[in-house]
């Protein structure tokens, strides 16, 4: 709490409990944290997911890293060119891809995806969240929730960067590797910028072994065992 700026503020609570909200929606809500190297099938599963949890009557949203980046955490290109910010706000609010960007990237999504999951939905964040510190930051985002501790479960996508890089649907390995051989470098995830790997993750899945299905089937599982659906 002691990054608030805002002075004068006061936290305001609402009378609808958890429950309440868990009666209306047949469950409690939980975010399911997606992380691993680009190309290793976060977006593909946390999709794939969202559509059977919606059939089965599952109020669900994805969160896409991508997708994110377009809007609330948008680079300063984008904000410029589409939203006439100043370049002074852009360059303060924009996102990259320094350690620091990631961090509030992450930050960002741990306090939006934790919102969604207060509100009772089932919450799919599917974003490299390299940092392992960060990752444990969302987590204490959920677990130290005003109006009662919220699920998080991180769920390693444990895909082998050579499965990744030949998979390579944007062509960014293909690219980070010539950046680095051109001696510039890219600070591409994997590459030439770290990914620190869960160490007790609530769930690994190796989509090189399992089909989408397969991982699918994996977590629908595991939110049954844990009685979240
Ligand atoms: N330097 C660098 N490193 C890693 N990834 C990069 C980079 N530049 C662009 N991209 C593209 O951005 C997507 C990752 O965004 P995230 O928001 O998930 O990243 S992070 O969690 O903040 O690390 C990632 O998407 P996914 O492939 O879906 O993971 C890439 O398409
Ligand atoms: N189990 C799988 N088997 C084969 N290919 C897969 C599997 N899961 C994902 N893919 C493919 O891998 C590529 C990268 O997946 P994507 O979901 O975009 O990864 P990420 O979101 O982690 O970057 C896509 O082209 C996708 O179709």
């Amino acid at each position: 709490m002691s990054d608030i700026k805002s002075t004068q503020i006061t936290w305001h609570s609402g009378t609808v409990t958890r429950e309440e909200r868990a009666k209306l929606l047949k469950q409690t809500g939980a975010t399911l944290w997606f992380t691993g190297l680009s190309g290793s099938g976060k977006s593909t599963i946390a999709v794939a997911l969202e559509q059977v949890l919606i059939q089965r009557g599952h109020p669900a949203y994805v969160l896409d890293g991508d997708n994110i980046r377009f809007g609330l955490n948008a680079g300063p290109k984008i904000l410029m060119d589409t939203r006439k910010y100043s370049e002074t706000s852009a360059k303060r609010f924009g996102l990259a891809f320094s350690a620091e960007d990631r961090e509030e990237n992450i930050r960002r999504i741990g306090e939006v995806s934790k919102l969604f999951a207060d509100s009772g939905l089932i919450c799919l964040t599917s974003f490299i969240s390299p940092y392992r510190k960060d990752r444990d930051a969302a987590r204490a985002i959920h677990e130290q929730n005003k109006s009662g501790a919220i699920p998080f479960i991180e769920i390693f996508v444990d895909t082998p960067i050579g499965t990744c890089e030949q998979r390579d649907p944007k062509g960014l390995y293909k690219q980070a590797r010539e950046a680095v051989a051109a001696g510039k470098g890219m600070g591409f995830t994997g590459v030439d910028d770290p990914y620190e790997a869960p160490l007790k993750p609530e769930l690994t899945i190796d989509n090189s072994k399992l089909t989408i299905e397969e991982s699918v089937a994996a977590i629908l599982n595991f939110l049954q065992d844990r009685k979240l659906i």
